[in-house]
């Protein structure tokens, strides 16, 4: 009768057969546990009778018989463990075990007698037969129809699972992502997998198309199936996203989505079939369609939101009553305090900031962005006399300046240049790492005047979501700089709001620090306005390009931190940035040279291994993703301050523990993919943030990415030195290329009205997931 066991013989799969003691662990979000089982039976060469077994499963009923598949690993302090892939109920194999089992408390209403008619009804093959035929239970006398229901249901749920387990496993999928599933479509799964696999692409999140194309193969299904073509689709948006694309235009998409759905047997796809599933996709709100533009649903919100927030916020007017005379006499008695003197540009960007409901300050490094932040605030609160100090403020009269910026690193230097409070965007919207922000239009944020700097790094999603968290009645002022490279995710909020010309901007061009003599700011207009010659890569006092073969760049960047270091330049000081994180001097290669320079094994300093990458104490390293929870942010960076090992910590779970400017953060193993080594960080992740020194090293092997925009963010990261190395014509050329990917977004002409905007809060509230695909 036990067909299961003989499954597994006929096999041969290793396996532990054992009997479930008792659940040690179980973390719900994502069904990972941990459980105690005595052995009854294994083709491993295992000894003992007592084991313990982890995996993703959900809690297994104690006293239940199992059948494991896995592997054994052993764990430093708690010796071998047997690592759970897959797994299976074994069916009591007796008659008393049987009616043991369905008298059991997994089955409401089911006493020993009831049990045993439907054993002798049904035979020993009772489950099986009941699972295959609900109404094979009608033969059992005396049951009534409720109990029959609530024994199939009950049946039904404990080995729908397992038999779901058991096939998906065949085709790869790991217990993870078969939880996933079963929690979208419980006992569907296997239906669904044998009709229309692609349906797990809408369902589950990260379930990408190619996979679901593998499940379909063999299934009969054409490549024209409709969940095919619709499942195409939203890959195809998908994956337009990585190019910060807010949208496809109509005709891009449907051919991306030909180019992927086509099939060398079955030919290509109609224009009809698949512009035919893009209106399904439409009207069933998968995706939006907009005249010729075609978005996710988190994109769409987020643009039409957008727009709707700026003229919410535009509508309402400013309430100051000061004169000009009054502003003339405040900005004099500010520079006098400051002995200093306001260049015509930066009078005129306070003057805006004050008089307008929204205004953006763009202007290159050293053009004084951060001294008419400082003149505003102080303007401001002279004006309308409130004081700058938040310890003058209560819960009911909040502080009026609010000042954020998109990173951690970047508000930190908001608060150092003012002495003023500024947090993240995310910390100040509330963020709580997954969907949920604490403040939106229902709870706002709460002041008079809101700074938000380095705006060219907020992507489309943040945007709106700050803006409705504006109250109608606040002054805002973005500032950044539009020639840095536009944000990671989508869309190219600041370039769009400059664009449409709705709203008041104020340029700074005047350039103040090239008057201290600074060769890096001079280079960086230069990049800036297309005018940097040969000559200007000349050796200065903060500025060096020391030529260097390719075979060589990788010593020469090792070198050059290396005696900094040696000079007792703080590591951290040091920042060497590069575009690629592969090739031979990509971030990998650098970072593993300078590691073994800068920090190198040593028999007192621990180590840990994580997939070929070592990480020792006193490395410095950089945090990859947001964990708002723990306070560390995507671009973070630290240093290792300590490694413990399993046996030394109450979690009995090997740890690095990282100290972020005074703060420390601990990592168990499983999380040290949240974090890199940094002595060599990407451009893009140093976008934000300024090192006392920057070195560059320049390669015609970094080639597509050798861009304007991006050395040009390379560039103004360096406030006190700057050493490129490498290959001056790759430099040179580099600058001279401009990033000819045009984004897709609307923004602009939304913004200048030349579209209709649709949009309800509503709605949006209900299908926004901004961070479904960060
Ligand atoms: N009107 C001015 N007169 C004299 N010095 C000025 C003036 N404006 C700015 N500066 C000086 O120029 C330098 C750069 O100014 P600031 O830091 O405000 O520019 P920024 O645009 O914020 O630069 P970055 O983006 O590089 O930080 C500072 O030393 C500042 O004191």
């Amino acid at each position: 009768m036990d067909n299961q066991q003989s499954m597994v013989e006929q096999e041969e799969r290793p396996y532990v057969k054992a009997e479930l003691k008792r659940m040690i662990f179980h973390r719900e979000e994502e069904t990972f546990s941990i459980a105690s089982v005595k052995v009854l039976e294994t083709s491993e060469s295992f000894e003992g009778k007592e084991l313990v077994i982890k995996g993703y499963f959900a809690p297994l009923e104690e006293g239940e018989t199992y059948i494991l598949y896995g592997s054994f690993e052993t764990h430093k302090k708690f010796g071998e463990q047997y690592v759970v892939e897959e797994y299976r109920r074994v069916m009591p194999e007796t008659r008393d075990g049987l009616i043991a089992y369905l008298s059991s408390e997994l089955f409401d209403g089911i006493g020993r007698k009831t049990a045993a008619r439907v054993i002798d009804t049904l035979g020993e093959d009772a489950v099986t037969i009941i699972l295959s035929d609900r109404n094979s239970l009608d033969r059992v006398p005396k049951m009534s129809d409720k109990i029959k229901d609530n024994l199939y249901k009950a049946l039904v749920e404990h080995q729908g699972f397992e038999q779901v387990m058991v096939e998906l496993t065949k085709h790869g999928l790991g217990l993870k992502t078969i939880q996933k599933i079963y929690g979208a479509f419980g006992n569907q799964t296997l239906d669904i997998l044998e009709e229309d696999p692609y349906q797990f692409v809408f369902a589950v999140e990260g379930f990408g198309f190619y996979r679901a194309d593998e499940l379909a193969k063999n299934r009969n299904l054409t490549h024209n199936h409709p969940t095919r073509i619709r499942a195409g689709c939203l890959y195809t948006l998908h994956q337009n996203l990585q190019a910060g694309h807010t949208y496809l235009p109509l005709e891009t998409c449907l051919l991306e989505m030909e180019q992927l759905l086509h099939s060398p047997e079955e030919g290509p796809l109609s224009y009809e079939e698949l512009s035919s599933e893009v209106t399904y996709l439409g009207e069933n709100r998968y995706v939006f369609i907009e005249e010729d533009r075609i978005y996710l649903p988190s994109l769409y919100f987020a643009e039409n939101g957008f727009v709707t927030q700026v003229d919410r916020i535009l509508a309402d007017e400013v309430n100051t009553d000061f004169t000009q005379a009054d502003l003339l006499k405040v900005i004099g008695s500010i520079e006098e305090e400051e002995t200093m003197s306001y260049g015509k540009e930066q009078f005129e960007a306070i003057e805006t900031a004050l008089k307008e409901k929204m205004m953006i300050i763009t202007g290159g490094p050293g053009t004084g962005k951060t001294t008419v932040i400082k003149g505003l605030l102080h303007a401001y609160s002279k004006l309308e006399d409130c004081s700058l100090d938040p310890k003058d403020y209560t819960k009911d009269v909040p502080f009026p300046f609010v000042l954020t910026a998109p990173t951690g690193r970047a508000a930190k230097r908001m608060t150092e240049s003012t002495g003023l409070p500024a947090s993240t965007i995310h910390r100040l919207l509330g963020w709580d790492g997954h969907q949920t922000f604490e403040k939106d239009h229902t709870n706002r944020i709460e002041g008079k005047l809101l700074i938000i700097d380095e705006f060219s790094m907020v992507d489309m999603w943040l945007s709106n979501q700050l803006f409705r968290a504006i109250p109608s009645d606040m002054q805002v002022v973005v500032v950044g700089d539009e020639d840095q490279l536009p944000s990671v995710g989508p869309g190219q909020v600041l370039a769009d709001i400059l664009a449409s010309g709705e709203i008041p901007s104020i340029q700074l061009n005047e350039v103040y620090r090239q008057k201290e003599g600074s060769k890096i700011i001079h280079l960086a207009h230069a990049i800036k306005n297309d005018a940097c010659t040969p000559d200007m890569l000349s050796k200065e006092k903060d500025f060096n390009f020391i030529k260097a073969p390719e075979t060589r760049l990788k010593d020469v960047v090792t070198d050059i931190v290396a005696k900094a270091h040696e000079k007792s330049i703080d590591l951290k000081d040091i920042q060497v940035l590069a575009p690629m994180y592969r090739t031979e001097t990509g971030i990998h290669e650098i970072n593993r040279a300078l590691q073994e320079r800068v920090n190198p094994k040593n028999k007192n300093k621990r180590e840990m291994e994580w997939k070929g990458n070592i990480f020792r104490k006193g490395d410095k390293v950089i945090q990859l993703v947001n964990q708002p929870e723990e306070g560390v942010f995507n671009g973070d960076i630290g240093e290792v301050a300590a490694i413990f090992r399993a046996e030394e910590n109450v979690d009995h779970i090997e740890q690095l523990v990282i100290e972020f400017d005074g703060k420390e953060v601990t990592y168990p193993r499983k999380e040290l993919s949240n974090i890199m080594l940094a002595y060599c960080t990407s451009i893009h992740k140093s976008q934000g943030s300024e090192f006392s020194i920057v070195i560059l090293p320049v390669t015609y092997q970094y080639k597509r990415m050798l861009k304007k925009n991006l050395l040009y963010t390379a560039v103004t990261r360096a406030k006190q030195s700057l050493i490129l190395c490498g290959d001056q014509q790759a430099f040179l050329k580099g600058i001279r290329t401009k990033d000819t990917n045009q984004r897709f977004t609307y923004l602009q002409e939304k913004l200048k009205k030349e579209t209709t905007v649709v949009y309800d809060e509503e709605d949006e509230d209900e299908a926004m997931s901004p961070y479904d695909f960060m």
